[in-house]
């Protein structure tokens, strides 16, 4: 119950806090006014003082949004911090020290906090107050229902019944416990943080940065935090949040935007980006790109100019100089190979070598290149690439080296790169020039589906292993779906200590639908511990059956009817069914949204489940659910994910099956179709002989014919008999296997039984 005199005394410390921080703006803003000297300095003042104006806050910002009584003490907490000009404070701000009682109080354990308050506020004028009074709410603990037990108050409550826009919000009012022992928690760590959908990792994350600038600024400046995000979609949804607390210039990045070259997300085989993705690929590219150096095979010397007439080097003395050279970068060791160069001519020549004929010679030994044009080149030559997968300590496979091959394109500019090969990009781009521009702390968000590759290009940007690497093992779909961070954990290698979190309070999906989608679990993720709910959303999911045809009409009918009510709505569904839903906006004349173009608008957005992770809508429509299970061989996973982005309501429109729980047959995913048994190209299903030429051709492509090893030969043999074997045995029923041992048999002239 709100006392109207306890108001008015609240109402009096807001406006003179309000009056407080409105003279500091002035001040701030009025400073390069008195400041001296060159308009340079004086220009600088100004925008420093306009910049640090922008930190208190707006003028129509309320002043605090909270305060806790603590030992006959009373503090207030808001988004910044304000003093008088007696510098005594008003406000705290929440990221001070003094600001943790105010979170982490909870009734088991209150701090010795009294009360603590929360204001609902219109502007700087205060519309009510609530009270948690711990003592009081100590002595009644039996009487606590769930939530409340979990610490979960109406303000939290009250908080989540909010809208959806299409824009992250800050939640530094209503931060829970056990949030803000995260949050809280010290930069010098790889705090890896698991949690099931809405249970507010990205908020977490966020928030850490804030809190991080505040209470590390000596170290760590805006510009030295990365945000790295899936996709841009996520990135734009997200960007506001930090700004909105004060903290402009930290870095946002997407998946596609790490590296020399933005990825268009073309579309590939998931073998295809498994491979790329596998911290093999970081030795072959290794060995692919220095074997690119080196004089031809037969060549005896390096001579500059027509032949005979320049200065020459010995091959030996060319080696020497090029193995000295392979402990920097590549473009490194090229500039010092042209000084070598340089000074080969000065030593060894009167006459006059032009610049033209040092850099033929250098393009000759060590090519220019750059990590686009060295890896569409790559991808295109058989031979350089055995050559490279034969050096690589790691097995490949001559399948899984035919898997990655691709045809250039005519431009380079028409290169369609897809995620996977933005990581090897970027790697190549490290091999070529060296560490990218790194930070001092890096924040990962939806990271239970990062290749090795990708961790690679992550960890490289994060100067000491200081990174707070958040998402859900239950979410985790791609060709790299994980069921535990181990591996994560791995290819971060921080130096730092790891520590694993687990969240278990879901704040986002009510109960009805999380309870809906929890039935997947069992199939999707079994090890993964649901979260607890801590609200009732205002309805069931509405299920409804349709015929297949009607699928598309009725989900954008059902999306038309939560926009008509001012819901933000999703409509998610997978890249089987996008023509017709878009077909059907068409035909109705609804405009939309389309989240693969990382746009979200405010009213209805389409998205695959992929393109949805991470964001949220008040009304989710799912079209088709057993085609979200059929897309892929973590179909589970991709439908929990498109059912857990509501806040308030679900349809879900299906011919016949709602929730499909089946667990799936192994290889029932199109995403791990069989491979067709190709017997026609050789010499991938060649005998050990055909093998062995391909790989010693390889040898003389290499330009220092370092002849491959018996054991590279071997390895590639062996491999490439099991995976025809197992192709085989996969591709054909077993009683047309036997049939087709008897025919190969019969083919190559020997006996079943082994004998000829
Ligand atoms: N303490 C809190 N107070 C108010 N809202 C909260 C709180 N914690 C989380 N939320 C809200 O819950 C929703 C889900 O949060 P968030 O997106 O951070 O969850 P997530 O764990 O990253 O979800 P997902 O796994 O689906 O990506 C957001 O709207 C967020 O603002």
């Amino acid at each position: 119950m709100v006392e109207q005199g306890e108001l008015a005394k609240e109402q009096a410390h807001f406006d003179t806090a309000w009056d407080a921080r409105e003279k500091s703006r002035q001040l701030l803003q009025g400073a390069w006014e008195a400041a001296g000297g060159p308009n340079k300095v004086r220009a600088l003042v100004k925008r420093n003082g306009e910049l640090k104006a922008k930190q208190l806050g707006g003028p129509e910002e309320a002043v605090a949004f909270g305060r806790f009584d603590r030992d006959g003490e009373t503090l207030y907490i808001g988004n910044h911090c304000i003093a008088n000009e007696d510098r005594d404070l008003l406000v705290i701000n929440w990221q001070a020290d003094a600001a943790n009682a105010y979170y982490a109080a909870t009734v088991q354990e209150p701090l010795g906090v009294e009360r603590k308050r929360t204001y609902a506020t219109t502007r700087n004028q205060i519309d009510t107050y609530t009270d948690t009074l711990f003592e009081h709410l100590a002595r009644s603990l039996e009487e606590l229902t769930g939530p409340e037990q979990w610490g979960v108050d109406d303000a939290i409550l009250d908080d989540l019944e909010a809208g959806r826009t299409g824009l992250m919000r800050d939640i530094v009012q209503t931060i829970h416990a056990s949030q803000n022992e995260l949050i809280r928690s010290p930069i010098d760590q790889l705090l890896i943080v698991q949690g099931g959908p809405g249970t507010g990792k990205t908020a977490i994350a966020l928030h850490r940065i804030s809190w991080l600038l505040f209470n590390y600024r000596d170290r760590l400046q805006p510009a030295d935090c990365l945000v790295i995000g899936p996709n841009p979609t996520f990135t734009r949804y997200i960007r506001e949040v930090l700004p909105g607390l004060g903290d402009q210039d930290v870095r946002h990045a997407d998946l596609r935007s790490l590296g020399p070259q933005r990825g268009v997300g073309a579309a590939e085989d998931r073998r295809v980006s498994r491979l790329k993705g596998d911290a093999r690929m970081a030795d072959l590219l290794r060995h692919a790109l220095w074997q690119r150096v080196g004089l031809a095979e037969k060549a005896e010397r390096l001579t500059l100019g027509a032949e005979g007439l320049g200065p020459s080097a010995e091959r030996e003395e060319i080696e020497r100089e090029i193995d000295r050279l392979r402990q920097g970068t590549y473009n490194d060791g090229r500039t010092s190979f042209r000084r070598f160069l340089q000074d080969q001519v000065a030593r060894r020549s009167r006459s006059v070598v032009t610049a033209a004929t040092i850099d033929n010679a250098l393009e000759r030994v060590w090519p220019q290149a750059t990590p686009q044009s060295f890896l569409r080149d790559l991808f295109a030559s058989r031979e350089r690439m055995l050559a490279a997968a034969g050096a690589v300590e790691k097995d490949f496979t001559v399948s899984e080296i035919r898997r990655l091959l691709r045809a250039p394109q005519e431009k380079l500019s028409l290169e369609a790169w897809s995620d996977a090969d933005v990581a090897l990009l970027d790697e190549l781009d490290y091999l070529l020039n060296g560490r990218p521009t790194t930070f001092g702390h890096v924040v990962v968000d939806e990271a239970q589906d990062l290749s090795p590759m990708q961790l690679r290009s992550i960890r490289r940007r994060s100067r000491s292993g200081s990174m707070t690497v958040v998402g859900d093992i239950a979410q985790s779909t791609g060709s790299w779906a994980r069921d535990s961070w181990d591996d994560v954990r791995q290819g971060l290698g921080s130096d730092l200590p790891t520590v694993v979190e687990e969240l278990s309070l879901g704040y986002r999906v009510p109960r009805q639908v999380y309870e809906f989608a929890a039935q997947l679990l069992p199939v999707a993720a079994p090890l993964v511990t649901p979260p607890r709910v801590v609200r009732d959303g205002p309805q069931d999911p509405e299920l409804i059956e349709t015929a297949s045809e009607d699928l598309a009409l009725v989900a954008v009918r059902a999306a038309r009817h939560h926009a008509g009510n001012g819901q933000f709505v999703g409509l998610i569904c997978c890249d089987e069914l996008r023509d017709s839903v878009v077909e059907q906006f068409r035909a109705h004349g609804i405009s939309y949204s389309d989240a693969s173009t990382g746009e979200i608008g405010k009213s209805i957005n389409l998205a695959s489940p992929v393109e949805a992770k991470g964001l949220e809508f008040d009304a989710v429509v799912i079209v088709d659910p057993a085609a979200i299970v059929r897309s892929s061989d973590r179909g589970h996973r991709l439908l929990y994910v498109a059912l857990t982005r509501t806040t308030r309501f679900l349809t879900v429109v299906h011919d016949g099956v709602a929730l499909p729980i089946e667990p799936m047959s192994p290889d029932s995913g199109l995403d791990e179709a069989p491979q067709v048994l190709t017997i026609a190209s050789p010499p991938e299903t060649a005998t050990e002989e055909r093998l062995t030429d391909v790989v010693a051709k390889e040898g003389r492509a290499d330009r220092r014919a370092i002849p491959p090893s018996s054991r590279a030969v071997d390895r590639l043999t062996r491999s490439a008999a099991r995976e025809i074997a197992a192709e085989v045995r996969d591709a054909l029923q077993p009683s047309t296997y036997r049939n087709f041992l008897v025919a190969l048999c019969e083919e190559l002239g020997v006996d079943l039984d082994g004998t000829s």
